[in-house]
């Protein structure tokens, strides 16, 4: 025994953890207090026990702590959660059994709440989930200021697609200075005099619809598809981006990559052993990789473009960036001068993917512009007396063009109204989500809304309300966004032959029942800047064509929901009838 004192003793003047003192000490006093002896293995093995059912002692009390932190909270959420309105849980494992009945859409449920319990009810997702949904215009104002996050797994499409980024993640602390950043940038290009995108791109697309014309029609969902992706990739790319070969792969890629993101996503646990996963994988980095690629060449002012397709390949040819074959991917350090990485050096957290902001927004505005301008198609082919009168008005702003070209599409209202009667009528998004994880909600009536509620909008139902959209809410009706005034162009005795001779066109978003875009703290960026390049890309086509719904196709307007975003179906086949000019 004096041997190990001595050891302890030596071992107190050197570094030896405390821990193995404490072992030695525990020996020592064992030694002399028991009669019996022990060998010190016996020793050792009896502290070890004890040692061991400290740890699980301690890890018992922690687990229970947390246990009954966890009750505590959802007793607190059943408690507060009693003062909403909202049909009795039928179960302990609440509402969801009603979602899955057959024929019976979530918004069907919504909607029958709804029109029960009145403008905020609750239902029960599960024991612990408690979802809230909102449609009193006032209170969705409301609510979309104050809840500022998403639910947590919200932006997984992107996640699993373009990597780790800071736009659309669900904590708006994350997402705020991207925001910002971005929405700077797109108010910039609108205010730039020589920016002269819409036309180029217009032209673009009309050269394309030319190409692909046929006796037949063309199918809507394909061409605005087509529209939607040459305006987000001239917007980031610059508009030489769309002569490239690269364009039509990269669009290729995307349109692959869209159609599955969804389903990926939706595996709660990504399946890492299914090949077509990997499949999937493989078709990202490669859109990584020619994204980091076509970045590069904008960099150096879109020369690349604007060069031959000889050139292009030698150019590529000499560079480490390999294309979308695979492979090799430059480094984020390339693109810090291109305007996505301005000013973001202080931000960046070292875990962002280089291109991953930019992809996220194109797939965003590809999905949601492609799905808002076969909407608008298909109303124009359906209603061909607010197409002629669409192109009236298009030809009278023509005949005096103002100083800048793009600018004329705030001369059109009725085109205007037009689109935004499509986005009312069918919203991309059919819910708007948000939540508040850490702090109660408190509404100025004096309702509070349980931390970690989910909380809702469904769109749809608030589009079709008559008593923000009167009786004919339901029907399509451009005239909702437009009231008689003074303001216009052009001499009233031209306007009158359009038929909105004196009228204007209201805000929409002073409507709280207007809500394709969302609303308040995370609401769409992109608002301004695509309702403008897409009025002007549609003027220049409906000044060209006449659109007609090809006889054969399916007029039936029943809506399905792939994606997460509404879509007409069945899918029209649109005619593009040459006007005389
Ligand atoms: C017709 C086209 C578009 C529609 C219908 C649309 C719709 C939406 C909607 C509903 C949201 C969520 C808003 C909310 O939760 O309150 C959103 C978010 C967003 N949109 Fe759009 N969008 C469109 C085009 C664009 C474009 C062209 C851009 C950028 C160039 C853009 C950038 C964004 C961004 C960055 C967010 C994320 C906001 C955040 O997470 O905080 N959008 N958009």
């Amino acid at each position: 025994m004096n041997d190990i004192i001595a050891c302890a003793a030596a071992a107190a003047n050197s570094s030896l953890p405390t821990s193995v003192l404490g072992v030695l000490h525990f020996l020592h006093s064992r030694g002399r207090s028991s009669s019996c002896v022990h060998t010190p293995s016996e020793l050792l093995r009896d502290f070890a026990t004890r040692e061991f059912n400290a740890f699980l002692w301690l890890c018992l009390v922690a687990v229970t702590t947390l246990l009954l932190r966890r009750l505590f909270n959802l007793f607190r959420l059943w408690h507060r959660a009693k003062t909403i309105p909202g049909p009795p849980s039928p179960s302990f494992f609440g509402h969801c059994k009603l979602f899955s009945r057959q024929n019976f859409t979530f918004t069907d449920v919504l909607s029958e709440s709804h029109q029960k319990y009145g403008p905020i009810v609750k239902l029960w997702l599960g024991p612990t989930q408690l979802l809230v949904s909102v449609t009193d215009p006032a209170l969705i104002q409301e609510m979309l200021i104050k809840a500022k996050d998403k639910l947590p797994f919200t932006g997984k499409v992107f996640h699993l697609a373009f990597g780790e980024s800071s736009l659309f993640a669900p904590s708006f602390e994350k997402v705020q200075k991207r925001r910002e950043l971005l929405a700077n940038e797109l108010h910039e290009r609108l205010l730039k005099s020589d920016d002269v995108i819409p036309m180029k791109v217009a032209d673009f697309i009309t050269d394309k619809i030319e190409n692909i014309r046929t006796k037949r029609g063309i199918n809507s969902r394909l061409v605005s598809q087509h529209m939607a992706f040459t305006i987000m990739g001239a917007t980031f790319f610059g508009d030489g981006f769309l002569a490239s070969p690269k364009a039509a792969i990269y669009e290729e890629l995307f349109m692959m990559i869209a159609k599955d993101a969804c389903f990926w996503a939706s595996y709660n646990v990504t399946p890492f052993w299914r090949h077509e996963f990997w499949r999937y994988q493989c078709l990202c980095t490669k859109l990584k990789c020619l994204t980091q690629d076509i970045l590069q060449h904008f960099r150096k002012g879109c020369k690349l473009f604007g060069q031959t397709d000889q050139d292009v390949r030698n150019e590529s040819s000499n560079k480490e960036t390999k294309s979308a074959d695979g492979a090799q991917c430059c480094s984020g350090d390339d693109f810090q001068d291109y305007f996505f990485f301005r000013d973001l050096k202080d931000h960046q957290d070292g875990k962002e993917e280089p291109c991953g902001n930019i992809m996220r927004v194109i797939f965003h505005g590809c999905q949601t512009t492609s799905a808002l301008i076969t909407n608008v198609l298909t109303r124009l082919v359906m209603h061909l007396e607010i197409q002629d009168k669409v192109y009236s008005e298009i030809s009278i702003v023509g005949r005096n063009p103002s100083k800048y070209e793009h600018e004329d599409v705030y001369r059109m209202p009725l085109l205007l109204a037009t689109i935004y009667e499509s986005a009312r009528l069918l919203p991309t998004g059919p819910m708007l989500q948000r939540c508040s994880l850490k702090h109660d909600l408190c509404f100025a009536t004096g309702l509070t809304i349980p931390a970690g509620a989910v909380l809702v909008v469904p769109v749809e139902l608030v589009h079709k309300d008559d008593s923000s959209w009167g009786s004919d809410a339901s029907d399509f009706n451009p005239y909702h966004f437009l009231s008689t005034g003074t303001k216009g162009s052009g001499s009233t005795e031209d306007l009158s032959i359009t038929g909105v001779s004196s009228c204007v066109l209201n805000d929409p978003n002073e409507n709280a029942a207007f809500l394709p875009f969302g609303s308040g703290t995370r609401a769409c960026i992109g608002q301004k800047f695509i309702i403008q390049l897409v009025a002007s890309v549609l003027a220049s086509l409906l000044k060209k064509y006449e659109l007609r719904l090809n006889s054969g196709s399916d007029e039936d307007s029943n809506t399905t929901l792939k994606n997460n975003l509404h879509q007409h179906h069945p899918n029209s086949q649109i005619l593009f009838v040459k006007r005389d000019q």
